[in-house]
């Protein structure tokens, strides 16, 4: 209801369209194309790209936004991965739910902004989708969880140094295995860690005096050797320029070649990649403040959800239907848009099916029901019993089933 006032107001503010209106806040946005997708329906749709890497689609540039759209994929294809920014457009409504019930959760509640729900005050959507290849205007894509049709706002580049969190250098290595001395540091993570701990800290996980860079104990490890620094411009090395930005002049990677990544930092990444509680990275955090390394963490609910993984089979009859379809652009009826052969059909209805892609309510209260998805050009027929599902019958999608979604 509330949502539905704001929208009111909001209508009846006139936007003010100028060279100030992103200033203003603003917000102008414009589709820069339209999925094509192998899933025509939310039904079925995997709730996240890594549920089935044969799903495919692609994206066409619109010349309604540059005159020439494949200018703005020059460079593109040098990526293995992008993220997908679109509009969850068959949403219904804007939602206004501060708490969802994610599938994972069982039913449980939580916030909206801590899950991936399609149901939020923006519907905006993130995937990070594998790109199979660039050509002219046009990306094709593998491993999405969007439906066809669905607008796109922005594609970006996956930079998994960008975009993975990474490792911080312990504060005390840094000094310790820093060729500089104190006052030759160069601007970087380095002096702003440096400008930090001058001003004598009160919290118990920053180096005390004793252990400072400016005790003599510490300044024993630091190599008085200025020559190893001779790639960084000499510039660089003064403390002058203190609010210098530390990727303007001095980037990162120059300290991780220098300094290696303690042993246990290595240990930590790798845990990272396990299931990691709360409990258990606030304590390791706790117990390894200055090796910050483990720092991404989930909660338990995401990895370890109570929803079994299926086990997945088809009944002959379904398995022979199948196996009637066609490679594209192959002759006969009826064939695939995207999947090149049966058996990669199949594997990615298995890889669909096996998440369990009801809805808690259809999964806790119509257990016995038929559920139907598509997928590609194939109708797809299954049914759920205790720890596995079962197509049954696959069947080309109609055209009209298709015009009509
Ligand atoms: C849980 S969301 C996650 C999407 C994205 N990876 C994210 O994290 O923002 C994925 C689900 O959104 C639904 N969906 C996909 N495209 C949609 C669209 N255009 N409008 C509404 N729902 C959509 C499908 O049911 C799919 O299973």
């Amino acid at each position: 209801m509330q949502c539905e006032d704001q929208n009111k107001k909001e209508k009846e503010v006139q936007p003010q369209i100028g060279s100030n209106s992103l200033e203003a806040g603003t917000i102008l946005t414009t589709p820069i194309g339209y999925i094509e997708s192998c899933f025509m329906t939310k039904n079925g749709t995997p709730r996240q790209p890594s549920v089935c890497s044969l799903s495919r689609g692609c994206l066409r540039i619109s010349k309604s936004v540059f005159n020439n759209p494949e200018h703005s994929l020059i460079g593109l294809e040098q990526f293995s991965h992008v993220w997908i920014v679109f509009v969850f457009h068959k949403n219904g409504r804007l939602s206004c739910k501060a708490k969802v019930q994610p599938p994972r959760l069982n039913g449980a509640k939580t916030g909206v902004f801590s899950t991936r729900s399609p149901h939020r005050p923006n519907a905006i959507g993130l995937t990070l989708v594998r790109l199979e290849k660039v050509e002219g205007s046009t990306l094709y894509l593998s491993g999405i969880d969007i439906i066809h049709g669905t607008p796109v706002v922005d594609i970006k580049p996956y930079i998994p140094e960008y975009d993975s969190p990474q490792p911080t250098i312990p504060f005390e290595d840094v000094q310790r295995k820093s060729p500089y001395k104190q006052d030759e540091s160069p601007n970087c993570a380095l002096s702003e860690t440096y400008t930090e701990t001058e001003e004598k800290s009160t919290r118990p996980d920053q180096p005390t005096s004793d252990h400072s860079p400016h005790s003599p104990d510490s300044e024993q490890h630091i190599p008085d050797n200025p020559s190893k620094i001779t790639d960084i411009p000499k510039e660089t090395s003064k403390l002058e320029d203190q609010n210098l930005k530390r990727t303007e002049k001095m980037p990162f990677p120059i300290f991780e070649d220098q300094y290696p990544r303690e042993p246990e930092c290595e240990k930590a990444t790798k845990d990272d990649l396990l299931t990691f509680t709360q409990e258990k990275a606030s304590k390791s955090t706790a117990a390894n403040n200055n090796c910050r390394t483990g720092e991404s963490f989930v909660p338990t609910w995401v990895r370890d959800a109570p929803v079994a993984i299926l086990k997945v089979r088809f009944t002959p009859h379904a398995e022979k239907e199948l196996m009637q379809f066609k490679a594209p652009n192959s002759t006969g009826e009826p064939s695939f848009r995207y999947f090149q052969s049966p058996e990669e059909a199949k594997c990615a209805i298995s890889n669909v099916l096996c998440a369990d892609p009801r809805s808690v309510y259809r999964r806790k209260q119509c257990q016995d029901r038929l559920f139907y998805f598509s997928l590609d050009t194939v109708h797809v027929t299954c049914w759920f019993g205790d720890g596995f599902a079962e197509v049954l019958r696959i069947q080309p999608i109609r055209e009209n089933a298709k015009a009509q979604s």
